[in-house]
């Protein structure tokens, strides 16, 4: 793909640009830290809802450690200090009293490499409703299985054998499955950290479609190496560079008319 089809592509998705979409997430003068690596220099970012936002930018610039600080996930990592503040329908995800389960269920993520559960499909989709107390029946948990494997793109596929290991199926069923997982707790946002980068064409095709459905109903965050991936599913795109955020707008505008130069070096393959 040349940069006019790159360009050609990201217009296209202009259309889905709705400038009057709510904020769902901001981050303010974020910093993250890794021991003495100074990994996020201060990024602002508002995330808003109904749209998917692409974080692109050469490998180490922040763009994982970025969207892990948007649900805790860095918690997990002992060297990991997070300063500034990020939140959620306005309210500090941070803050003492934020229950992080609950978060997780609200700001759900999806790996780089499909991590279904060792359990049946059924059970990989049935098991976040199950902790949170979604569902009041078996009856209620089937529709729920049901509806979320759907939305996934999946139900067809699988509705004959849902009793079968979810780690017995192709790379690209299983990041489905995963992404099912994931809408089965009715999240608001949907991280999504290179969800492709395992996947054949084929298989991240339908990735990108289902990102296309599922945009209307979340706030979307994808991190992708992939450029044309970045102009055909984003209405949004942020450029890390070293840390910083260099450059944040409308997709078409960002692969059209970039503002920096910095920018405008790595979508035109000058480095990254
Ligand atoms: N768990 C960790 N412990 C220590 N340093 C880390 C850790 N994770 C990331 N880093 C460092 O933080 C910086 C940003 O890394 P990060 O993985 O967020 O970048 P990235 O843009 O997502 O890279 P890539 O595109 O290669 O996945 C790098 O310097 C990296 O070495």
């Amino acid at each position: 793909m040349t940069d006019t089809d790159l360009a050609q592509t990201a217009r296209e998705n202009a259309d889905a640009v709705d400038t009057t979409a709510p904020i769902k997430m901001t981050a303010r003068d974020v910093h993250v830290y890794y021991g003495a690596t100074h990994a996020i220099k201060g990024v602002s970012i508002d995330i808003d809802m109904d749209h998917v936002t692409a974080f692109i930018g050469p490998s180490g610039c922040g763009k994982s450690t970025f969207l892990r600080t948007m649900n805790r996930m860095n918690d997990t990592i002992a060297a990991a200090r997070v300063e500034g503040q990020i939140t959620l329908d306005g309210e500090d995800i941070y803050a003492p009293s934020m229950d992080v389960v609950q978060l997780r269920a609200r700001v759900g993520m999806v790996f780089q490499k499909p991590n279904p559960f060792p359990k049946s499909i059924y059970e990989n989709v049935a098991y976040g409703p199950r902790i949170h107390g979604l569902a009041a029946s078996k009856a209620d948990m089937d529709q729920i299985v049901e509806r979320s494997l759907k939305r996934a793109g999946l139900w067809e596929e699988v509705k004959d054998r849902l009793t079968d290991s979810g780690t017995a199926m192709s790379g690209g069923q299983q990041q489905r499955l995963c992404i099912a997982r994931a809408i089965a707790v009715d999240p608001e946002v949907i991280l999504m950290d290179e969800p492709c980068s395992a996947l054949d064409p084929i298989a991240t095709a339908k990735i990108e479609e289902l990102i296309h459905e599922l945009r209307g109903n979340y706030a979307i965050v994808i991190v992708t190496h992939n450029m044309q991936q970045a102009a055909r599913v984003s209405q949004r795109t942020a450029f890390f560079h070293l840390g910083n955020l260099v450059e944040y707008g409308v997709t078409s505008d960002i692969f059209t008319n970039p503002r920096e130069e910095r920018t405008k070096d790595y979508i035109t393959g000058r480095y990254g």
